[in-house]
């Protein structure tokens, strides 16, 4: 589901003399269906910069990214656009808040936008805002006044809506207390069940442990020069 092949990265520092700065060479990865891969290795070392050129938000300087049989390295913005909306979930930290749209909506988004039915939809996004212990008056409240913790915990929700063939997780039990924590690995476990293809970043360990069927360690990419 994520075809991850001999893909290299320089960044480019246009303020400092377009300094060429090479962060990762050869990368190769394959993740099936059901399968969850963490992705480990010394800060500094790629991870976010692999998850962000799976995602097309950094573009790859060559190698090929398929997923769901789009390659991310070479598609059109509207290509990528529908890989996101359909196809590629990305669970990151925080939530980016959109101003006067209630918590129920900001959940119930990604599956309106494929097109499911709205009581259905919502219907979801009320379970997984119940699941995710966010209290149900808050539900048709904007989370912009939220706390970061609910905040997070309702950017999970909007995140594991929708059955994505394929995820990335972005530390995704980082600061939550035990019981919210059981939860999102429960989450984690069931979109397995379902057959999602994941690749995450997971610095607890026991978490990763638990979830996780194999361990890439990005440093065996970095260049050798770098
Ligand atoms: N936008 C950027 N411009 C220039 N260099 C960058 C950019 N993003 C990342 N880098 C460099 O690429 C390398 C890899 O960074 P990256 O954030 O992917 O590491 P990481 O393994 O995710 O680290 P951490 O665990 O600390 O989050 C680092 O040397 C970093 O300085």
């Amino acid at each position: 589901m994520i075809e991850i092949e001999d893909v290299s990265k320089n960044f480019v520092l246009h303020n400092q003399g377009g300094a060429v700065i090479p962060v990762m060479a050869g990368a190769s990865l394959s993740v099936g269906r059901g399968e969850c891969v963490a992705l480990t290795g010394a800060s500094g070392a790629g991870k976010s910069t692999l998850m962000r050129m799976i995602y097309g938000n950094y573009l790859a300087a060559s190698g090929r990214i398929v997923v769901g049989g789009v390659d991310v390295a070479r598609a059109e913005p509207r290509e990528i656009l529908a890989l996101r909306r359909e196809t590629l979930g990305y669970v990151s930290q925080f939530l980016r808040v959109v101003p006067r749209v209630p918590t129920r909506e900001v959940v119930a988004e990604p599956l309106l936008a494929v097109g499911v039915e709205r009581g259905i939809a919502m219907a979801r996004a009320e379970e997984l805002l119940g699941r995710l212990n966010i209290p149900e008056g808050l539900w048709g409240l904007s989370p912009t006044t939220f706390s970061g913790g609910e905040q997070q915990r309702v950017n999970i929700a909007r995140g594991f809506a929708h059955g994505y063939p394929a995820m990335l997780l972005d530390e995704p039990t980082a600061s939550l207390d035990a019981a919210n924590r059981e939860t999102v690995l429960r989450l984690i476990e069931e979109a397995k069940m379902r057959g999602a293809a994941i690749v995450g970043i997971f610095h607890d360990e026991a978490a990763r442990a638990r979830v996780c069927d194999r361990e890439i360690d990005v440093s065996v990419f970095t260049p050798k020069a770098a």
